[in-house]
């Protein structure tokens, strides 16, 4: 791919680890329908969502300002995974998919408090869902399935030149769990 940093690792945690995962952070996480803002009109998120992390760091959304909920127990857990790897992130946006209608549309992760060059760590639990990525200029597209207990990493540029969708699935009827841990400077 031109102009990004994108690696993926399928296996990142064993099926028998991301069963787990998938099942505790369903009961975990402070999971709720936010609402969004486009084009004039206010509109529940097609999917649900939660933010956890280090205290007092905030999530601006739609012109709101989220506080993050504490670390859980899992979270840490696979923090720590990460920081294994030689990551530091200090916030993590959930995202669930409750079926295949849920969705995230076209958008790069650019906000200025992820810095420069942002390092999006994604981890996928549950159902497998497609998941493009589309260059800014060229609209080159590229699409991973993204498996359970699978590791996305976006790095570099790839925010600046790329964007990134997580398209609506009719026929999948099961959940899907997303993790983005960021690094959020203030
Ligand atoms: O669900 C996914 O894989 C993508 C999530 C995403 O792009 C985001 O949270 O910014
Ligand atoms: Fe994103």
């Amino acid at each position: 791919m031109a102009e990004a940093e994108v690696e993926y690792i399928s296996d990142f945690f064993s099926t028998h680890e991301a069963d787990r995962i998938y099942a505790a952070l369903l009961r975990e996480l402070a999971w709720h329908q936010g609402d969004v803002y486009v084009f004039g009109q206010w509109h529940k998120t097609p999917r649900l969502q939660a933010w956890h992390g280090e205290s007092s760091l905030t999530y601006e959304y739609s012109g709101k300002s989220l506080i993050a909920e504490p670390w859980t127990d899992t979270l840490n857990e696979i923090r720590s995974r990460l920081v294994e790897h030689g990551f530091e992130p200090n916030a993590v946006l959930a995202n669930q998919y409750r079926d295949g209608n849920d969705k995230m549309g076209w958008h790069s992760d650019d906000e200025p408090e992820l810095g420069d060059e942002p390092v999006i760590l994604s981890l996928s639990f549950g159902a497998v869902r497609d998941f493009d990525l589309r260059h800014k200029k060229t609209k080159k597209s590229y699409r991973i399935a993204l498996e359970h207990g699978s590791l996305l990493i976006m790095k570099g540029n790839t925010q600046k030149f790329w964007q990134h969708q997580l398209p609506k699935r009719k026929r999948e009827s099961s959940a899907r769990i997303n993790l983005t841990f960021r690094t959020i400077f203030s």
